[in-house]
């Protein structure tokens, strides 16, 4: 537990002369300027407010930067730069790329029969394997090279190797649903402004400080500490390795048991989102093919990859030159995506290259690159699969799969600072599909019976990993500046929050890692962006095994063509059964471009299903009507129990969309008005100061009645805030109506 008298790292250790708070309620005498729930506050001013020094604090406002926050306010929005390139201060090398795909083509599952599972020890033996893989981090992807391990918070042992040895290899061995929150740097931007680094945290204790500076109203200064607890908390100087190790790790072997996982990042704009998931899918495909090559060996196992991502509700194939894909659902209600590319792979070289292709396509994508690409969601999607009865003309089934999203910035969803309609209304579009997503993870969590996945495409096309036997693991991702100290705490109290409501915090939970948040506020943050991250996930045991292995340089370099993949059979063509091995992506793509037809893919599906279908699992029948019913049609939508009784027409329209935004531009506005108002005055006053600032003149009465007319203009945005704070939560409301009914 945290002691939350403790000093808070270094950075508390600055402030030591500050006095600390810790209270439930905003005392009343205690208004906190552009401190406000709905994040729309222009907190940056006062965040970057040192101990109060009244004139100081004046000649920035006059100098503009209490117009540059609070006249615009929204926190700065860090862009987007296009994959590949060097992000400010980053060090995101050109190999150490990627985030994720999505197959959803293959959306029947094959039950395999219990083959045995040789032990990795066994193979590790027998292949001579002494000591760990070179990490990626390294930018090398031999699989044999030995080096030290990278200096580790007792991260350092391999999960996946515990679980060749052991019975963890199976998929209930793995928390269902694991949170983790990674902290980054400061960035030389950050630096530079002298922002102070605003959050501390105790790896052992998986705790994590939010050390947020506040104004009283007679200006002075105090910090109030929100502290948090998550499944596990990674502080800046954890390599991108060692996340690997904490998230998707212990959930890869699960992928060979018909597991379908999923990794997220999520968190606002310049978080580390990109940072944290490119790396991901890499060194997942590495365990991958060596889990392929031994311990599952001739077990007839590929693996496949896609790539993907949603902007604006639409889906574009980023291995495809960004060619435009269409989601369909057949007669058995699986979710298909018409002509998304799969490639099939044997070696990282050639993940590689994908995972960067995809990369740059979605860059080139989105030209003008910040805005855009943080408003949408990038999934890849490594996939296990095998043909029938180990016959290589037979179409592939899916066995398991991982997906990796690097999901839009979470602000902004709920950016209400945006005058732009088109905007707003994607940033509308991503609040629907992050909180669709928050609803779908609570739900699987708490084995409900109905996933709401209809909430958003997002969560549509991520289907088939919220039912059977998933794992999910969340990565929210947390700025440390003070700037952004709003948007973290955002982050994590939604994250808590979800984490509270679920199941599994209450009957599952280790006490050791109960997620709990000891804030000093209780302002309601229902409203808030949807922040998700926490949940409960008791993996404990997988981290405290302290074996070794490592991975033979051979096996998984093949000697073949330039790319070393195949294609993944098109439907059309899985019928024809003949698909020869493309050595190129031009050829490639030629003989993709015929594409398949939605019919076709429905036809397939209907085969694929019917075949795979008395082998399915229970929960799949729970919330998929049709298992029982196989004459239904597509149209034809199941009874969802928990759908809110509400009237859709009240809701469910453009017209209410536009009002409820008409109405939030009103409220902008007038919150900009009142703070440019605040301004003039301040300039007016700052001219009176001057002239009075003679000697012999009394200062005094001029500080208290700037200081009186401040604070009236302070209450009148503060009060503007509240309302903002309250239409928030009615867009939410909004948002999970929209979410819960059917399309
Ligand atoms: N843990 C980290 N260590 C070092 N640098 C980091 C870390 N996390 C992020 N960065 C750097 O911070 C910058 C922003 O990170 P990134 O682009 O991953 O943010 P993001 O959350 O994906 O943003 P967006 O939502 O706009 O896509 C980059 O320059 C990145 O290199």
């Amino acid at each position: 537990m945290i002691n939350a008298a403790a000093p808070g790292g270094r950075q508390m250790q600055q402030r030591s002369g500050h006095p600390t708070h810790h209270q439930r309620q905003y005392s009343s005498d205690q208004f906190l300027l552009f401190d406000s729930a709905s994040g729309a506050g222009g907190n940056k001013w006062l965040s970057n407010t040192q101990p109060v020094e009244y004139s100081r604090m004046l000649r920035s406002m006059q100098k503009g930067e209490f117009l540059s926050s609070a006249g615009a306010p929204s926190t700065p929005l860090g862009s987007r730069p296009s994959s590949g390139q060097q992000r400010n201060g980053g060090d995101v090398s050109p190999s150490e790329l990627s985030p994720g795909i999505l197959d959803l083509h293959s959306f029947d599952t094959e039950l395999l029969p219990e083959l045995p599972v040789p032990s990795m020890f066994e193979s590790a033996s027998q292949f001579g394997y002494g000591g760990r893989g070179r990490s990626f981090d390294d930018s090398d992807t031999s699989f044999a090279l030995k080096q030290p391990m990278g200096k580790g918070r007792a991260l350092q042992e391999n999960n996946l190797l515990k679980s060749f040895s052991s019975d963890k290899e199976k998929p209930g061995s793995v928390a269902k649903i694991k949170v983790v929150v990674r902290k980054r740097p400061l960035n030389k931007k950050e630096i530079a402004k002298k922002e102070e680094d605003i959050i501390s945290i105790e790896p052992h204790s998986n705790s994590i400080t939010v050390h947020e500076t506040k104004l009283k109203v007679d200006l002075t200064e105090y910090v109030e500490k929100h502290e948090f607890v998550f499944d596990a908390v990674l502080d800046e100087d954890v390599s991108n390795d060692e996340v690997y190790r904490e998230t998707v790790e212990p959930i890869v072997p699960a992928i060979f048991h018909r597991t379908k996982a999923t990794c997220f990042a999520y968190g606002q704009t310049g978080s580390g989102k990109t940072y944290t998931m490119q790396p991901l899918p890499l060194k997942a495909s590495q365990d991958i093919l060596r889990l392929m090559y031994h311990t599952h060996r001739n077990q007839g196992f590929h693996l496949f990859v896609s790539f993907f991502e949603i902007y604006g509700g639409k889906l574009f194939d980023l291995l495809n030159d960004r060619r435009k894909l269409c989601m369909r659902e057949d007669g058995k209600q699986q979710v298909c995506i018409v002509g998304l590319q799969e490639y099939r792979v044997s070696n990282v070289d050639t993940i590689r290259e994908l995972i960067e292709k995809g990369n740059a396509t979605r860059s080139t994508g989105t030209t003008g690159a910040n805005e855009e690409s943080s408003r949408s969601h990038a999934i890849l999607q490594l996939a296990i699969k095998r043909s029938i009865d180990g016959n290589e003309s037979k179409p592939a089934r899916i066995i398991g799969k991982l997906s990796f999203i690097d999901l839009a910035g979470s602000e902004r969803g709920a950016d209400t600072t945006d005058n732009d309609k088109q905007t707003r209304i994607e940033g509308a579009e991503i609040n629907k599909s992050l909180l669709a997503l928050k609803e779908c993870i609570r739900a699987l969590d708490n084995d409900q019976h109905h996933i709401p996945f209809r909430g958003s495409k997002l969560t549509e096309v991520l289907r088939d990993s919220f039912i059977g036997d998933s794992r999910t693991v969340m990565i929210s991702c947390i700025s440390p500046n003070a700037g952004s100290c709003e948007h973290t705490l955002n982050t994590l109290r939604y994250a808590d929050r979800v984490k509270s409501l679920s199941k599994g915090n209450n009957s599952k939970k280790d006490p050791s890692v109960i997620s709990s948040i000891r804030e000093s506020t209780t302002l309601s943050l229902s409203s808030s962006i949807p922040t998700f991250s926490s949940y409960e996930g008791n993996n404990t045991d997988i981290n405290t095994e302290t074996s070794k292995y490592g991975w033979s340089k051979q096996i998984d370099k093949e000697t073949s063509s330039q790319f070393n993949m195949d294609r993944a059979p098109s439907r059309r063509e899985d019928r024809r059964e003949e698909v020869p091995a493309v050595p190129s992506y031009t050829n490639y793509y030629k003989e993709q471009s015929r594409g398949s037809t939605p019919a076709e893919d429905s036809d397939f599906s209907e085969e694929a299903y019917e075949q795979s279908k008395p082998l399915r699992r229970g929960k799949v029948e729970t919330y998929s009507a049709p298992l029982e019913d196989k004459g239904r049609r597509v149209d034809q939508q199941p009874k969802w129990k928990d759908v809110p009784d509400v009237d859709v027409n009240s809701f469910y329209s453009d017209e209410d969309l536009n009002a409820l935004l008409k109405e939030e531009e009103d409220l902008v506005i007038a919150h900009r008005r009142q703070v440019e108002e605040t301004i003039s005055i301040v300039r007016e006053e700052m001219k009176l100061l001057d002239e009075a600032d003679q000697p012999g003149n009394q200062l005094d009465e001029y500080i208290s009645r700037l200081s009186a007319i401040l604070s009236q203009k302070a209450a009148g945005i503060v009060s503007l805030q509240a309302r903002l704070a309250h239409f928030q939560r009615r867009l939410t409301e909004h948002d999970v109506l929209v979410s819960s009914l059917e399309p």
